[in-house]
């Protein structure tokens, strides 16, 4: 994969120049200056409504900021003031169907002060980010999001859809087999180190994984200091017959109101095998004193339904989390296997203008893809769609059917059915961290 570093891309001049004609500045932050980055950390604490950081909790922060391109918006007359909106993206591999990658330009931190809201910030921010990763040639744009209205207009789709789970333990029981191996608890440090390793090896096994980084694995294994449950967290891995490791899990058990029962919160389950995925749910709904257990961002095919007794006793409910953007179609469409031969012209439209056109998309017996654009437009189209729901129907999760019962394609029945059986991929494409 090509090494793009984000950080060294200049502010986009068009949102620079639509921000200048309301008075703000829009610059890339210079991480080396400590006062500007401690206040740029501090304005997007405040926007994503937390605590006023401690320097214990800016401390922990700098390392995951320095990595990033943070672009600030400031008040022109107040240029060292906090700033009034923040955003930061960097570049990142994702994994597509088939187990390749394609860098991604991933885009986190967005907030517009509640004093500001409302007045095309935040869409000079995003619009920002698309057009650097597009000139950097970065394919494709990703983030996950606080709410699930706001991206579909930038021509994001909800393409890494997940699962959250809530066990009655009772009721559910316990079925699935035990595999050769044992699980041990491990301190907080060892779980951090756990967590990122196994899940650094299991990342091209599904497409929409990316890398975490150091902080995200300290942070999820209780070692931030602005972490108000840190001190519940847990940690037990799996070693399997032969002594290696191959899976680990952070969990946190609270009390349901001095009544000794508990509740069990999974907050993140990393595993490289089967036996290892099994071992550790066993654990958590096999826990003594323990009623309720809940996890989120689960893959649509995990097999915790299958390993109960009563299925009845698994509560499944599936939510958007993972959110991308094609932005060079051809390298996109280009950069995954697919499950069956297709050949056909899709007139995609985007508001953006970054991938809008008719595309001739063919896929051979072998499930790789030839992409041409039809210069002049094609006096024909199989199915037309906005960048969106491709962006959508590329991770191979979310049914074509689905999109079209939606209105979000328009093709005939015959094409639907032949674009789901070229997009669906294997396994369900996953993303089980926030970033
Ligand atoms: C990837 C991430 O970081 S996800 C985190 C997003 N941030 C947060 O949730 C923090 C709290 N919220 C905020 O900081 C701000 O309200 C933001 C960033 C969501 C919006 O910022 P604003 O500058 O007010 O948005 P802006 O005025 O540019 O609006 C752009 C468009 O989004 C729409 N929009 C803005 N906020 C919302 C919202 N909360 N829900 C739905 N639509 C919204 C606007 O109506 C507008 O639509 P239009 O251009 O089609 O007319």
């Amino acid at each position: 994969m090509t090494s793009i570093d984000s950080r060294e891309l200049p502010a986009d001049p068009a949102s620079t120049d639509r921000l200048a004609a309301q008075s703000l500045t829009y610059r890339v932050v210079d991480t080396a200056d400590r006062a500007q980055s401690e206040r740029f950390q501090r304005a997007m604490s405040r926007g994503f409504l937390g605590a006023e950081p401690s320097d214990e909790a800016i401390a922990f922060g700098r390392p995951a900021f320095e990595a990033r391109r943070n672009t600030g918006v400031y008040e022109a007359s107040a240029p060292n003031a906090q700033p009034v909106a923040t955003i930061d993206s960097w570049v990142t591999p994702l994994t597509t169907a088939g187990g390749g990658e394609i860098p991604m330009w991933a885009i986190s931190g967005v907030t517009v002060s509640a004093t500001h809201r409302r007045r095309g910030i935040a869409r000079a921010l995003l619009e920002g980010e698309l057009r650097a990763a597009a000139s950097a040639g970065v394919p494709i744009a990703g983030l996950t999001v606080s709410e699930a209205t706001i991206y579909g207009r930038y021509g994001f789709g909800s393409a890494l859809p997940m699962s959250r789970f809530t066990v009655d333990t009772r009721r559910a029981g316990w079925a699935g087999t035990a595999g050769d191996g044992r699980l041990e608890y491990v301190d907080r440090e060892t779980l951090a180190t756990e967590l990122g390793a196994i899940h650094e090896r299991a990342r091209s096994s599904r497409a929409g994984q990316i890398p975490g980084w150091a902080t995200r694995w300290t942070g999820i294994a209780g070692l931030s200091p602005s972490d108000t449950d840190r001190d519940k967290v847990r940690g037990i891995r799996f070693l399997d017959g032969a002594g290696a490791v191959r899976g680990a899990m952070a969990f946190t058990v609270s009390e349901r109101g001095g009544s000794f029962r508990f509740g069990l919160d999974v907050r993140l389950l990393v595993a490289e095998t089967q036996d290892a995925t099994a071992a550790l749910w066993r654990f958590a709904l096999q826990h003594d004193l323990v009623d309720e257990v809940t996890a989120d961002l689960r893959p649509l095919d995990d097999s915790l339904p299958w390993l109960v007794h009563d299925p009845r006793g698994v509560k499944q409910t599936v939510h958007d989390h993972g959110w991308l953007r094609i932005l060079d179609l051809p390298t996109v469409l280009r950069s995954r296997d697919y499950s069956a031969p297709l050949d056909v012209v899709l007139r995609v439209s985007d508001p953006l203008g970054f991938a809008a056109g008719d595309w001739r998309l063919q896929i051979g017996n072998d499930g790789t893809a030839t992409v041409a654009a039809v210069e002049g437009g094609a006096s024909e189209v199989d199915a037309a769609l906005d960048i969106s729901a491709l962006s959508i129907l590329f991770a191979g999760g979310v049914r074509a059917a689905a999109l079209h019962g939606a209105g979000r394609i328009a093709a005939a029945a015959p094409i639907v059915e032949s674009l789901d059986r070229a997009f669906v991929s294997f396994p369900s494409p996953a993303l089980d961290i926030w970033y």
